[in-house]
């Protein structure tokens, strides 16, 4: 068995065909942990880490067992919400199986397909955030905000001076033309209201806050007479 072990442990055999020393052939007559032989044997420190909580402590007393409140009952089943039987009769879970993920998700009709559209170099969003914060003249010359009613707002139709309104706000789109992920498809609402339009192909965008800059009034009905 000894000389099994010897041909695993070559250091060991290594030891061993020396001369054992006086003090080696003593210690080798008592057993000891490979684990704490690298240890100095002056070395009394004790690294056993206490025990927590600390015996007689008021906290351990308060955690004893017989203390503790019982845990809550299972419901009984007519108390259990109405839904597919458990897996198991130990599964006290009356939660819903999970979804399904072996439908294959549904692919968008052709018509209502989005166009990706690659912006020019220069014009990504953050290029955008620039150019408003840049201070430059984004209303085309428009110093005040004034009531634009439809009559007024249709004549900026052309995508050198397109003016739209969304939410009864009016904004020059003309210099975000080039900026629209959506490119030329904003064309659609120059000269116009465009808020069912834009609501209905992205809702969630912030018109006020990514047109704040070209605001120039806002839509008003057309004055009687
Ligand atoms: C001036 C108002 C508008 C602003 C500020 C605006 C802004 C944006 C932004 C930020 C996106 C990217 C967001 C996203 O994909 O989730 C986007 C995408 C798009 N927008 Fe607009 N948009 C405006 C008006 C319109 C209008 C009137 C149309 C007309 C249909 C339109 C059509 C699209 C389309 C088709 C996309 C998708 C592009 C893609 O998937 O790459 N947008 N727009």
């Amino acid at each position: 068995m000894s000389s099994y072990l010897r041909s695993w442990l070559p250091t060991l055999s290594l030891q061993r065909s020396r001369p054992a020393t006086d003090e080696e052939e003593e210690s080798s007559t008592t057993p000891t942990n490979p684990s704490f032989s690298i240890q100095n044997p002056d070395d009394d420190n004790d690294d056993t880490p206490p025990a927590f909580p600390a015996i007689g402590s008021a906290q351990r007393i308060s955690l004893a067992p017989s203390t503790l409140m019982p845990p809550p009952s299972i419901p009984a089943p007519r108390h259990r919400v109405p839904g597919p039987p458990a897996p198991s009769s130990l599964s006290s879970s009356s939660l819903m199986p999970p979804p399904s993920t072996t439908r294959p998700p549904t692919q968008l009709s052709k018509s209502k397909k989005r166009e990706k559209v690659v912006l020019a170099p220069g014009h990504s969003p953050l290029d955008w955030a620039a150019l408003k914060s840049s201070g430059a003249d984004l209303r085309s010359g428009v110093t005040s905000l004034t009531r634009i009613p439809p009559s007024v707002l249709r004549l900026h139709n052309k995508r050198d001076d397109a003016w739209a309104a969304f939410n009864g706000k009016v904004y020059n789109i003309t210099p975000y033309l080039d900026f629209h992920p959506g490119g030329e498809e904003l064309m659609r609402v120059a000269g116009r209201d465009g808020t069912k339009l834009f609501s209905l192909t992205h809702a969630w965008v912030n018109v006020d806050f990514m047109l704040d800059a070209c605001l120039v009034g806002f839509l008003v009905a057309e004055p009687s007479s």
